[in-house]
């Protein structure tokens, strides 16, 4: 047995610390964001132990109600949705919320407003939860602090605007991701502790990877680029080995994939979707940011995807993001077929 200070984790860098730190390099911070972290931490908790449970708590199944965008609202969904609400509220630090499974922005009663706008998927890769896969909570935050009625069109700004996004995955273990503007920290929940635990300081995304994932069962609708790049993967033109293809179907779980050991994930486009499936606000923007802030890069096909701005609450875009050489290969894809056109 290793009894070494690290198998102990005796820096116990838990999360709360780490954004108490970089608060203090911040004198004029009156430590609002460091509350606001601390509630949704509390959320991710909540929602973990839940997901533990789901088996044998009867939380498998559906909830019998579909949400705005037509699909099933699985249990887990329905109270993940509910503990953030609360959670994000309660901090007193939030002026305005968009969840993935509310039509409407939520605008906070004035008594409880604070200036920053939270946007969520409260759980993401719902249709893996039946079978225990991972899944996981995306959010990212902006700063509204000029704002005294908020509105929904306060929201609609490019994810390059957002001051912190992060991700919590539920899988073998919990771990939580996050970047407030300065690199990208993981923490580790220690469920003994009840604590996230620092355990990947300062993620750095391979330059290039040798994994690629994609849902291939839509390649019959995939326009030219994203077949072409496809291809490239598996029949590499210089005599480099292919690529491996892995996909969960957990946008968490494929990300978190991507950012610790390099390659692509993509969501493109197609002649059926042509904006694709993931949503701009809570899924592209955050994982975007995030794999930006680890020396990645990010694409929707047309333009950095940070530089996106929105026109709706629920607006999808194509999505290519990861290792930095391998969305530079796209890149190229798509602008040649700019010139053709
Ligand atoms: O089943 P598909 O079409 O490959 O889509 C998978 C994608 O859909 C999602 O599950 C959508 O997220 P939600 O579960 O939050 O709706 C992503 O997590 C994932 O990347
Ligand atoms: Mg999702
Ligand atoms: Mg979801």
């Amino acid at each position: 047995m290793d009894h070494s200070a690290d198998a102990y984790r005796t820096d116990l860098m838990t999360i709360t610390r780490f954004v108490l730190n970089e608060q203090s390099k911040h004198p004029e911070s009156r430590g609002d964001f460091t509350i606001l972290l601390s509630h949704i931490v509390l959320g991710c908790k909540f929602v973990c132990t839940a997901v533990n449970k789901a088996g044998l708590a009867k939380l498998i199944g559906l909830a019998g109600e579909t949400n705005i965008q037509g699909e099933e609202q699985k249990k887990l969904d329905v109270l993940s949705n509910e503990v953030f609400i609360k959670a994000l509220v309660s901090s007193g630090r939030t002026c305005i919320l968009v969840s993935e499974e509310d039509e409407d922005a939520i605008i906070v009663e004035p008594s409880k407003r604070g200036k920053y706008c939270v946007v969520f998927d409260p759980l993401d890769g719902s249709s893996n939860i039946d079978c225990g896969v991972s899944i996981g909570t995306i959010f990212g935050i902006y700063t509204l602090a000029d704002v005294r009625e908020p509105t929904v069109e306060d929201v609609l700004l490019p994810g390059k605007k957002m001051v912190a996004a992060g991700y919590c995955m539920y899988g073998s273990s919990c771990t939580l991701v996050l970047s407030t503007g300065a690199g990208v920290n993981g923490f580790t929940l220690d469920p003994s502790l009840g604590e996230f635990i620092l355990t990947l300081p300062d993620i750095k995304i391979p330059k290039k990877g040798k994994i690629y994932s994609v849902n291939e069962g839509n390649a019959k609708n995939w326009d030219g680029p994203t077949a072409a790049y496809v291809e490239k993967c598996k029949f590499p033109e210089d005599g480099s080995s292919p690529k491996s293809l892995r996909y969960i179907g957990s946008m968490v779980a494929d990300v978190h994939r991507t950012l610790l050991y390099g390659g692509i994930f993509l969501y493109p486009g197609d002649k059926k979707n042509p904006n694709g499936k993931l949503r701009v606000l809570y899924e592209v923007f955050p994982m975007s940011f995030l794999m930006e802030q680890a020396g990645g890069q990010s694409f929707t096909g047309k333009e950095r995807a940070l530089d996106l701005v929105p026109t709706k609450l629920h607006e999808r875009s194509p999505i290519f993001l990861g290792s930095y050489d391998d969305v530079e290969e796209i890149k190229a894809l798509y602008a040649a077929e700019g010139k053709e056109e």
